[in-house]
């Protein structure tokens, strides 16, 4: 089964819970928040004050996406903010593997992302750690950007070595998904899809959600 992860940059900031109850509603499984410093990305977006007002308000799956740097730092405030998983930058961490063992012993899902210039070497020996990669297929920092279909290679170059050490961590793809590039990256092995402005910025974020759940099941 897909999973769909609506990414709340797109979403009006004044009435996010009105928006997250519609995707819910239209069968979500998570709830992407993308968090950026200004530092690992040229953009700030939210932090953990935002993600603790939310949490009351949605049962969804709190897909935490952290693009700040040297996020050790700050791993225990996402969580008791109410994360669920916790994706790091494998280019943010430089003690990545020991980043990731720390989210796990905090009882979180654990997620390691890459840029789109970045191999799948840099996650090879950490693969056993996750329960999510996330493949980048915009360099990160905004929403509204262009699908780099040059990725499509490397998602399946990542479920073929997942599959061959009989693991278990799930391909989540995140940037200019809609349901074009949905199938795509789908046929291509991800499980998972985050997707902003295809959602969001549609007239009916609940249909939105639902065709793309359609499209990735074909
Ligand atoms: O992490 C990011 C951007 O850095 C994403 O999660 C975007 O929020 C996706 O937005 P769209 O490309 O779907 O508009
Ligand atoms: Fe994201």
């Amino acid at each position: 089964m897909i999973k769909i992860a609506p990414s709340i940059l797109a979403a009006d900031f004044a009435r996010l819970a009105e928006a997250v109850q519609k995707v819910e509603a239209a069968g979500a499984s998570y709830l992407h928040i993308d968090v950026m410093d200004g530092h690992f990305v040229p953009n700030i977006t939210i932090g953990p004050p935002v993600i603790a007002a939310l949490r009351p308000h949605t049962r969804l799956v709190f897909d935490v996406h952290l693009m700040i740097a040297a996020p050790e730092r700050y791993l225990s405030d996402f969580i008791r903010a109410g994360a669920d998983i916790l994706t790091v930058h494998a280019e943010a961490c430089i003690h990545l593997h020991r980043t990731l063992g720390a989210i796990k012993m905090a009882g979180v899902r654990a997620g390691v992302a890459l840029n789109p210039a970045t191999p799948l070497t840099a996650v090879e020996h950490v693969l056993d750690l996750v329960d999510l990669v996330l493949v980048m297929t915009v360099n990160p920092g905004f929403g509204g950007q262009k699908f780099i279909k040059g990725m499509l290679p490397k998602i399946a170059a990542l479920r073929a070595l997942i599959e061959r050490r009989g693991l278990k961590a799930e391909i989540e793809v995140d940037g200019g998904i809609n349901t074009q590039t949905a199938a795509l990256a789908v046929e291509a092995g991800a499980a998972v899809l985050v997707a902003g402005s295809a959602v969001f910025l549609s007239d009916d974020p609940g249909a939105a959600v639902r065709a793309l759940a359609a499209v990735s099941s074909t």
